[in-house]
């Protein structure tokens, strides 16, 4: 601009930040919650607040890895080429502890998980067995065991003392699983996030109203619920707010009460876009709009210290930034160090003749092929056009600048399933 000429701003500014400036400023303020003891069945997802130690040792008493014989090794041997004969003294059940000890040329039977009897250096298993009748208290010993055979020692999967789990971990299933064994009844997580969705517009009903002239029905909140929870927090649908400052501050009031806000719709420039109003009324707003499309008129900032995601009205722009941005908000709070997902070199079956001056991510499905990632687009690419979303699993990124990708010509996907790095 020369000495002395005016800057006219256009409505709203032009000026938009890249998508890595918008990540880096809305990560800055995100930080993850508090610790909790949350119940075991609650965890899954979740990640673990501190290491854990094994209290006892896995399993905590030696026992048979077989339903069998319990016995002294030394009489499985044959003795002048006869198979040895046993006197069956009981029987011990999975949940139960022997009364009395094996003794040479004695056995008991034994099933799977039952404690080891003392005296027992072995078990053999049924089928290496014979009698000659359920009742019968003489059982032939077919072949020669070795001591410790069968035999799970105590401490034989985890030891008392042993760091087991490490914090940080995400726990799933299967550190449930172990948690469970070691008898965690609650576990030291990172609480999980709870997320208020709130829609906009007076052009939006509800999902059980029929339709009206001029009105759609509100796919936004409902989209939004099931990502949030996708990406492992709570969701909380507060309705639609009106176009109007009065219903916009009625809905906020309640929506403070949440870990993160996240708006559909109203952050653009017409004359009902009070999102950004509001948030510098009873906040702050950190940045406004973002050199990407679909979603270009994204706004973050803070209402009353809770963080706030407005995201655009346009379903494919909402579902498309919630990946980008409110994925790893929702990863980053819930104590995660992994928050982006991973990008790929595809090849762009069909390519992308589009231009768009702003870089566009592109819904496409991503196949192994023959050695190669594989992309095919979606179809129109339209920010309206929900379809698009159908059988998508990545983006392919295409750089800002106009630029287009010819059919079969290579470019970078963001692989929306799977984990994040
Ligand atoms: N003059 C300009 N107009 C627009 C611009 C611009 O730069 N200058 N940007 C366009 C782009 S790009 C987008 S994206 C949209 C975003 O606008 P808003 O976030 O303010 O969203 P709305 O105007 O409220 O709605 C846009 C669109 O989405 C529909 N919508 C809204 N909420 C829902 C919902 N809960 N479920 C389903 N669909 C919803 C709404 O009816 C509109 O069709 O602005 C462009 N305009
Ligand atoms: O920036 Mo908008 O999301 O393309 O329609």
């Amino acid at each position: 601009m020369l000495a002395g000429e005016q800057c006219i701003q256009p409505r709203g500014n032009l000026h938009m930040i890249s998508v890595e400036e918008a990540l880096d400023r809305i990560l800055a303020e995100i930080q993850p919650l508090n610790v909790v003891q949350a119940p075991l069945p609650e965890v899954q997802g979740l990640v673990l607040a501190q290491d854990i130690v094994a209290q006892e040792d896995i399993p905590p008493f030696a026992n048979s890895a077989m339903d069998g014989f319990a016995l002294q090794s030394k009489d499985s041997k044959p003795h002048n080429g006869k198979l040895p004969r046993l006197r069956i003294t009981g029987s011990i059940a999975a949940g139960y502890v022997a009364e009395h000890a094996v003794e040479e040329g004695t056995t008991m039977r034994i099933m799977t998980g039952a404690p080891v009897p003392p005296g027992a250096d072995s078990v053999i298993q049924v089928e290496l067995t014979s009698t000659e009748s359920s009742d019968s208290p003489w059982v032939e010993i077919q072949q020669e065991v070795a001591p410790g055979n069968n035999i799970r020692p105590a401490g034989e999967d985890m030891r008392r003392g042993q760091k087991v789990l490490t914090r940080g971990q995400t726990i799933g299933p299967w550190e449930i699983g172990i948690l469970a064994t070691l008898g965690y009844a609650t576990v030291p997580v990172v609480r999980r996030p709870r997320v208020a969705i709130l829609g906009t517009g007076d052009e939006v009903i509800d999902i059980h109203e029929p339709l009206q002239p001029g009105k759609i029905r509100n796919s936004n909140s409902y989209l939004l619920e099931a990502a949030v929870r996708a990406a492992g927090a709570e969701a909380h649908r507060l309705g639609v707010a009106r176009d109007t400052v009065e219903s916009l501050r009625e809905k906020f009031t309640e929506a403070v009460q949440y870990d993160l806000i996240l708006t559909s719709g109203g952050v653009s420039v017409g004359d009902f876009d009070l999102v950004k109003d509001i948030m510098q009324e009873q906040g702050k707003m950190n940045f406004w709009r973002i050199n990407m499309r679909p979603g270009k008129p994204v706004a973050f900032g803070q209402i009353k210290g809770i963080p706030l995601l407005g995201l655009p009205g346009n379903p494919v722009s909402s579902a498309v930034t919630f990946e980008l941005f409110g994925r790893p908000v929702i990863r980053k709070m819930s104590g995660h160090a992994q928050l982006l997902k991973p990008q790929i070199d595809v090849t762009v079956e069909n390519g992308v003749q589009e231009k768009a001056m702003r870089r566009h991510y592109v819904r496409a499905h991503v196949v192994w092929h023959n050695g190669h990632f594989i992309a095919r687009t979606t179809g129109n690419q339209g920010s309206h056009i929900m379809t698009s979303l159908l059988n998508a699993n990545a983006l392919v990124i295409v750089p800002e600048g106009g630029v287009t990708i010819a059919p079969g010509a290579q470019a970078k996907a963001m692989m929306l399933d799977w984990p994040e790095v």
